[in-house]
């Protein structure tokens, strides 16, 4: 019998879908990726046609399984996905009864200003570890139900379904046989108790969402379920699920507390495994399950940017100031210093450690004489900027202090963003030899429920580094340039900070 021992893994992002086939040396040895469309109906407003992402995933793995030869070596399935998306869907015919709408989205500012203003905050913080943000997925179901004619009614009923985009993929895989998330995906909803692990009555009332819409909870290491066999030639197991933010984490094997991850893609999160006991934030950061595996939490603290690598995008489709984003790279390095010119990419307002949704970006600090180069070392810095606020914001609130920080994501490809972000964090800058630390996270968390790999210790002594980044610059300068950001950000803000 041929030995399964790849694992195929999932990853479906913000701007784009991707599948790899991970062998157990954790080497890619086939990948198919796709971008798919972004829907921006009205100001603020982020959608994506879930059923688009459905055909990207089923394609993308069809031929990432083609790559290696077929299905026959493959041992199972990892998905991680964007989290916070939200998809509702009809049980009976499977299909959304809306786009998906997406993390990013603002449609819901005023009905959490409403909230808080109502004094809800307090409870939601408790129990979730979160914040009354549109950024988060409750908000964005009641507006389902409540603008979708009969949503409500038909909710009640438990004729519909909702999922994060892991649980989408993972009804749609399994042939609407299992209606399940992972407890990393469950815990951004909003309506997930972080301390007692479950469903939250009092949360779901708040925001009026109906029970029995929701999926079961489950850790992220063990078999969901199996594929409908028509998809892939045969059933393979799903073995393990997680948002990405989190797979990048055990991607990044970050298992133990104080140690730091931070992933550069659409936006930017940075995560801090604190252990078995949650800490709380005073600094507006996330408390946040980093991972549950054969029952035993991990719980860390999150710092979310919302616009990360977006800011890079922005220059090449929205200014056209490039053509590609890896130029950025070399036209910071062009030039000897930002002259004096900030950005801030509050494009979908700002997340931590603000949480100001209609904060709006801004380019200050220009002069005759500053360029297209400015502007783009401009927009890397900021991302560093805000990573220093994070870590700041950690370090305060007693989270520890990471010396060495591991970076993943498209943006963390470029070497002057990486000893950039060195310089102002004071601290190394690690850089695995695999990128796509995302995929290879839920690989890892399918492959150890198929016994691909046996322990946690086995996933770590797999990590390597291909580059260090360590600190540089002069204290002064460095002084100069982060007081100079600060001044920036303040005057993006909606009410003076
Ligand atoms: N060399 C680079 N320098 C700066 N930004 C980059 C570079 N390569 C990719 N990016 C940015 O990284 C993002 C893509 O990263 P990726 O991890 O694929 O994102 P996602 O998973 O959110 O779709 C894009 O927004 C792109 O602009
Ligand atoms: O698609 P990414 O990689 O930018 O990640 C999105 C996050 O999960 C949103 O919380």
């Amino acid at each position: 019998m041929t030995e399964k021992n790849l694992i195929l893994a999932i990853d479906q992002g913000t701007t784009s879908t991707r599948s790899i086939v991970f062998g157990a040396d954790t080497e890619a040895l086939s990948t198919s990726r796709t971008e798919f469309g972004q829907f921006y109906p009205d100001q603020g407003w982020v959608e994506h046609d879930a059923e688009e992402i459905w055909r990207d995933v089923v394609r993308t793995a069809r031929e990432a399984l083609e790559g290696v030869g077929g299905n026959e070596r493959i041992s199972a399935i990892g998905i991680t996905n964007q989290r916070e998306t939200i998809v509702v869907w009809d049980r009976e015919t499977g299909r959304p009864i809306h786009h998906a709408i997406v993390w990013q989205d603002r449609r819901t500012a005023s009905l959490c200003q409403t909230l808080r203003q109502d004094g809800a905050e307090t409870l939601v913080r408790e129990r979730t570890g979160l914040l009354l943000d549109p950024y988060f997925s409750a908000t964005k179901i009641a507006w389902i139900l409540d603008n979708v004619s009969g949503a409500r009614a038909q909710a009640e009923a438990g004729k519909l379904a909702f999922g994060t985009i892991d649980s989408f993929l993972l009804w749609n895989l399994t042939g609407g046989r299992v209606h399940a998330t992972d407890i990393t995906n469950a815990c951004r909803t909003l309506l997930f108790d972080i301390h007692r692990q479950c469903w939250d009555k009092d949360l779901l009332k708040l925001f009026r969402v109906p029970e029995a819409l929701l999926p079961e909870v489950r850790d992220n290491s063990g078999i969901f379920g199996e594929t409908d066999p028509a998809l892939f030639g045969r059933a393979i197991p799903i073995g393990g699920m997680a948002g990405d933010q989190q797979s990048a984490v055990i991607g990044q094997a970050c298992f133990q507390p104080g140690m730091a991850k931070s992933t550069y893609g659409t936006g930017c999160f940075m995560l801090l495994n604190t252990g078995d006991k949650p800490v709380e934030s005073r600094n507006r950061m996330l408390t946040t399950i980093g991972y549950r595996i054969g029952g035993k939490t991990t719980y860390a603290l999150e710092g979310a940017i919302f616009v990360a690598g977006a800011a890079i995008k922005w220059l090449r489709d929205g200014l056209h100031l490039i053509t590609h984003a890896s130029q950025t790279d070399d036209m910071a390095t062009r030039i000897p210093h930002s002259h004096g010119v900030y950005m801030v990419p509050g494009f979908v307002g700002l997340g931590a450690p603000h949480w100001d949704p209609e904060a709006r970006g801004l380019i200050c600090g220009l002069t005759l004489d500053a360029t297209a180069a400015h502007i783009a070392r401009a927009a890397l810095e900021s991302v560093a900027f805000q990573t220093l606020d994070l870590a700041a914001a950690m370090r305060e609130d007693g989270g520890g202090t990471a010396s060495t920080l591991r970076v993943d994501g498209g943006m963390a490809a470029n070497d002057w963003f990486c000893q950039f972000l060195a310089d102002m964090l004071q601290a190394k800058v690690e850089r695995p030899k695999n990128l796509e630390t995302t995929a290879l996270g839920a690989a890892f968390l399918a492959g150890l429920s198929t016994g691909v790999w046996s322990s946690l210790d086995e996933v770590a002594g797999t990590w390597s580094r291909s580059s260090m980044f360590e600190p540089q610059m002069e204290g002064a300068q460095r002084k100069r340039m982060i007081d100079g950001w600060h001044q920036a950000v303040r005057r993006t803000l909606s009410q003076a900070a």
